[in-house]
Formats: structure tokens, C-alpha cells, sequence
């Protein structure tokens, strides 16, 4: 195995460590491959030799909640096909909850790229939900104004900054030197993901910033382009080196659990509530609250308190609908937060 030749795919030390010493050095063990499509019957996955198709065991079915575009995983060949055996642990996932499961969005990233666009479409609520999946799953945010030719630029900014969030772009189609600060991203092997509502711009995007192989185009005319299968998701590489995941439109996005990543959101509240009489204060009408005696002389919004009020309960009520599955994912966050504090450690 060249394990050289899979860094501009992403590949690190990380995933190294998770094959079994003896595999990485025959010819005969499994092989590493990164999964750029998965489709309702084929998933293609790239690897030292180009893109493969690969096949998914019984065991890892339903596929969507089992495996995401942009996970590492290992194949052995087997009767002229390659067989999934493992899926190594990934730095960080998303996933979002959509009807009555999670569903997988992308793994292993160093940017969330989250597209919104300056015109009626902008909702700054929508974001704060997407700013809390960020969050949640440990994933740099990156919030992209698009389409500034159409609105008020410095009014959306102005909403924007008032989240969270340092890195913040505003970016025209028309007029390519507005994407020139985007490249500040592109550090061969990272991976970014672009998430945003359908028709913000995602794809127009990607396409002037990323240089795209023929691999983009092929993957895109196979689905008939945008009329995506919904569980599918497509990576791809630019000539940067950079792994792309461009993410269908979602019209809503329910949180799968996101306390953490939604009190970062609105971390202002977070760090007021330190100062109430009680610690499990609900900054309701309990005295010495610190969150309605910042109501109450101006210096936060009742607006702002009520979004915030909303998503954690939305929120816990999803996790008590499901309870035992939520406790198994919190696991598994929480030892990808941990393995994020080493994330800069590549190769
Ligand atoms: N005026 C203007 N139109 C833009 C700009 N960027 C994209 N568009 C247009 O917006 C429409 C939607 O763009 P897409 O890139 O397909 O949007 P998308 O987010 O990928 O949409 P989905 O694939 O449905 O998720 C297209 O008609 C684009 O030409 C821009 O900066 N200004
Ligand atoms: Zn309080």
C-alpha cells in the first residue's frame, strides 16, 4: 500500500492507526477507500487505484444511518467485487433528524460551509439551527452570504454578526473577486461541506471555487443532476486538493439532539445564566435571574431569549423520544470531541 497517496484525499495518521499492522503491509488485506456517493444501490467510494464501486454487507444496512459521504472505510476484494468490512471511526459527523431518524449528512470535515442567501430566502433562525449542528458535532462553521447582487448586503451581514460566528463571507456569482477569500479553506486533504436551504446557491458555488474534476461531472449526470435521491450526497475532489461534499437542499432542518451546540449558538444566554440565584435556574420567574434581568434592562432581546427557549425544547423533547439511541450517539460524540482536540495533528 502507498498510504502517500491517499492524503490528498484525506486520509491521516487518525485512520492509519485504526488498520491492523499487519493488514497495511500485504497486498491481500483490506483496502482504505473514502465513500464519495451513496446511492439507493451503489455506493462509489475512492481509492489508492480511482473510484470503485463497493459493496455494503447486510450488517451495515439501512446504508444511511450506518454510512456517510466522506467516511474512511476498509474492502477487501471478494469474487471480482470489493466488500465493505469496516467502517473506521471518523473525526466528526453530521446528521440531522428527519422524519422519525437520523439520517447521516457527511463525515469527517474540517469546514461546514453554510450557504444562505441575501435575499427573502434569509432566515436567520435556519441558521442558528445550522450553526448549532456545527457546534454539536464539532465542525469549524463557516457562514457564506450568497447572492449579494440581489440584497442589501450589509443588512443580512449585520444579522449574521450578531450570531456567534467570526468567519463570515459575502460572495456574488457574478462578480468572482468576491470568492477570492474562500481559498483561505483550500489546504490539500481538508474537506468541506456545503449546507444550506434549495436554491441559495450551494452548487454554483462549488463549481466557480472549485476547480472540478471530470469526477463531479460524471457523478452529477448519472442522478440526472439536482432531482437528487434523497440519500444521496456527493464528494468530490477539486485540482486543490480539497474534498468537497455538496449536500441537497434541505427545506427544514430538525436538530438530532444539539443542547451543546445550541447553547454555543447562543452562548451570550449560556454565560449569563452563570450569574442566576440558582443553579438550575429555568429563567423563568425565579428571583435573582439573570437572564430576565438582562430582558428587562435591554441588553438582550426577548426575541433572541424566545429562539433559544425554542430550540432546547424542541430539542429535549426529541431526546426523550428517543432515549436509548440519543445516549449511544452522545457517546460517540463525545469521543469525537475529544479525538477534534487533536484533529491538527495530520501528517
Ligand atoms: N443573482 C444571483 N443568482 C445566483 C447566484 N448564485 C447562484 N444563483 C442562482 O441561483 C439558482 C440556484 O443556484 P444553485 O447553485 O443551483 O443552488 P443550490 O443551493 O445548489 O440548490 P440545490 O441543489 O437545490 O440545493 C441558480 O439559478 C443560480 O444561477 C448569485 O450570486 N446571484
Ligand atoms: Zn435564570
Amino acid at each position: 500500500m502507498n498510504f502517500s497517496k491517499l492524503q490528498p484525499l484525506g486520509w491521516s495518521n487518525y485512520f492509519l492507526q485504526q488498520m491492523a499492522l499487519t493488514d497495511t503491509l500485504t497486498e491481500n488485506g483490506p483496502q482504505p477507500f473514502r465513500i464519495s456517493a451513496i446511492y439507493r444501490d451503489r455506493i462509489d467510494a475512492i481509492g489508492e487505484q480511482g473510484e470503485q464501486k463497493l459493496m455494503c454487507p447486510d450488517h451495515f444496512q439501512p446504508v444511511s444511518q450506518h454510512l456517510a459521504v466522506g467516511d474512511w472505510v476498509l474492502a477487501r476484494k471478494r469474487h471480482e467485487h470489493l466488500y465493505i468490512e469496516n467502517i473506521l471511526l471518523a473525526k466528526n459527523r453530521i446528521e440531522r433528524y428527519s422524519g422519525h431518524e437520523h439520517q447521516l449528512i457527511a463525515a469527517n470535515l474540517d469546514y461546514l460551509w453554510i450557504v444562505t442567501s441575501a435575499n427573502e430566502d434569509f432566515n436567520l433562525k435556519r441558521l442558528q439551527r445550522y450553526l448549532a449542528l456545527a457546534y454539536e458535532f464539532s465542525v469549524e462553521p463557516v457562514v457564506i452570504l450568497t447572492k449579494t447582487d440581489l440584497g442589501d448586503k450589509e443588512a443580512y451581514l449585520k444579522q449574521i454578526r450578531s450570531l456567534s460566528i467570526s468567519e463570515v463571507h459575502a460572495v456574488c456569482a457574478h462578480q468572482v473577486e468576491t470568492l477570492a477569500s474562500l481559498s483561505a479553506y483550500f489546504h490539500p486533504g481538508n474537506t468541506i461541506a456545503l449546507l444550506g436551504s434549495s436554491g441559495v446557491g450551494k452548487s454554483t458555488l462549488v463549481n466557480l471555487v472549485a476547480k472540478g474534476d471530470q469526477l463531479t461531472r460524471e457523478i452529477r449526470s448519472d442522478d440526472g443532476k439536482g432531482k437528487h435521491t434523497t440519500t444521496s450526497r456527493q464528494l468530490f475532489f477539486s485540482e486543490q486538493q480539497v474534498a468537497f461534499i455538496d449536500t441537497p437542499g434541505m427545506r427544514e432542518l430538525q436538530l438530532p439532539g444539539a443542547a451543546e451546540g445550541i447553547k454555543q449558538v447562543f452562548a451570550e444566554i449560556d454565560a449569563l445564566a452563570y450569574a442566576c440565584k440558582f443553579s438550575d435556574c429555568r429563567h423563568g420567574e425565579e428571583p435573582g435571574c439573570a437572564v430576565q434581568a438582562a430582558i428587562t434592562n435591554g441588553s438582550l432581546s426577548e426575541e433572541q431569549f424566545a429562539g433559544y427557549q425554542k430550540l432546547l425544547k424542541e430539542d429535549a423533547f426529541l431526546q426523550r423520544r428517543d432515549a436509548g439511541t440519543y445516549a449511544m450517539k452522545q457517546q460517540q460524540r463525545a469521543f469525537a470531541k475529544m479525538v477534534h482536540s487533536h484533529k491538527k495533528e495530520k501528517w
